[in-house]
């Protein structure tokens, strides 16, 4: 990542980095390397994942089926207690072990812990147990970067009563880097950036994303992401950037660059 021009993050000081479902059964000792490096170069980390396959996998064992709405799912109370089980009891340590062991020292956290992601739910009827952030608890972020640690998030909330909500990683991301005032936002999935006509597109400009998805040239999997990235470049924060695995041949996205 520190070597590729178009990326440009090592003069950063804080970014949330989102490690998409695809890319964590991929991410290696190269990708944990490069996370190392920007932190050795004084950038702050804090690390968003989600686990979309991994659910999908324990949903399928489980006889639970789900749908998705604009790659948002619809979200069962029997899916949600999965999706509970399957990123705070499976995703989230394996990823967490994976940084402690090369040398980041990491944390797991869910929006359960500290009350980290205070949730509504968004909308019962229409997605079922999904969660909609109203705060986060930036102090607690604070806290642990201040002193040495990186928190890994994982995707999921809780409602008044304990239940737990889906909320999908994207927007998590998107929300923290906001409360945290991160520089930039680094979505890392399964695809270089974002395609249109069957070219990754370099720099995009905000006013084009609502036409693509009109068009469907945007949907899936794809729409959580540039929801995410449109938010924070609403509310100020300079750059968001879609990376593929090798974590360059990226999709920037600025607030009034015409594509
Ligand atoms: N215009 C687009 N460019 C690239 N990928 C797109 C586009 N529109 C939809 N997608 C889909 O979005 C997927 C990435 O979203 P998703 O599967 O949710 O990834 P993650 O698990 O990393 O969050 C791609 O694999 C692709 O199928
Ligand atoms: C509400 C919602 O869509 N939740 C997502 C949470 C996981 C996720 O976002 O995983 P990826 O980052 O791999 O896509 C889901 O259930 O799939």
């Amino acid at each position: 990542m520190t070597t590729s021009k178009s990326t440009q993050l090592t003069a950063l000081k804080r970014i949330v980095i989102k490690l998409g479902g695809s890319m964590l059964e991929r991410l290696n000792k190269e990708h944990i390397a490069n996370f190392k490096q920007l932190q050795q170069q004084g950038t702050e980390l804090i690390i968003v994942h989600g686990g979309g396959q991994a659910i999908n996998k324990q949903l399928e064992k489980n006889g639970v089926t789900s749908t998705t709405i604009n790659g948002f799912r619809v979200t069962s109370k029997e899916a949600a207690d999965i999706v509970q089980t399957t990123l705070i009891g499976q995703v989230n340590p394996t990823l967490v072990h994976q940084l402690n062991k090369s040398g980041i020292t990491a944390i797991g956290l869910s929006g359960y812990d500290a009350n980290l992601l205070d949730c509504d739910v968004l909308d019962k009827e229409t997605y079922g147990f999904v969660g909609e952030i109203k705060e986060v608890n930036s102090s607690l972020l604070d806290t642990l970067i201040a002193s040495g640690i990186t928190p890994v998030i994982s995707c999921v909330g809780c409602a008044e009563d304990g239940t737990p909500l889906n909320i999908n990683g994207d927007t998590v991301a998107s929300k923290v880097a906001l409360a945290m005032k991160a520089d930039s936002l680094l979505l890392v999935t399964d695809t270089p950036g974002i395609k249109i006509n069957g070219e990754i597109l370099q720099l995009v400009s905000t006013s084009a994303i609502n036409s693509w998805i009109e068009t469907a040239d945007i949907y899936g999997g794809m729409i959580p992401k540039v929801s995410a990235a449109l938010d924070c470049l609403a509310a100020g924060i300079p750059s968001v950037q879609i990376v593929g695995e090798k974590l360059e041949g990226t999709t920037i996205l600025k607030q009034g660059v015409f594509a």
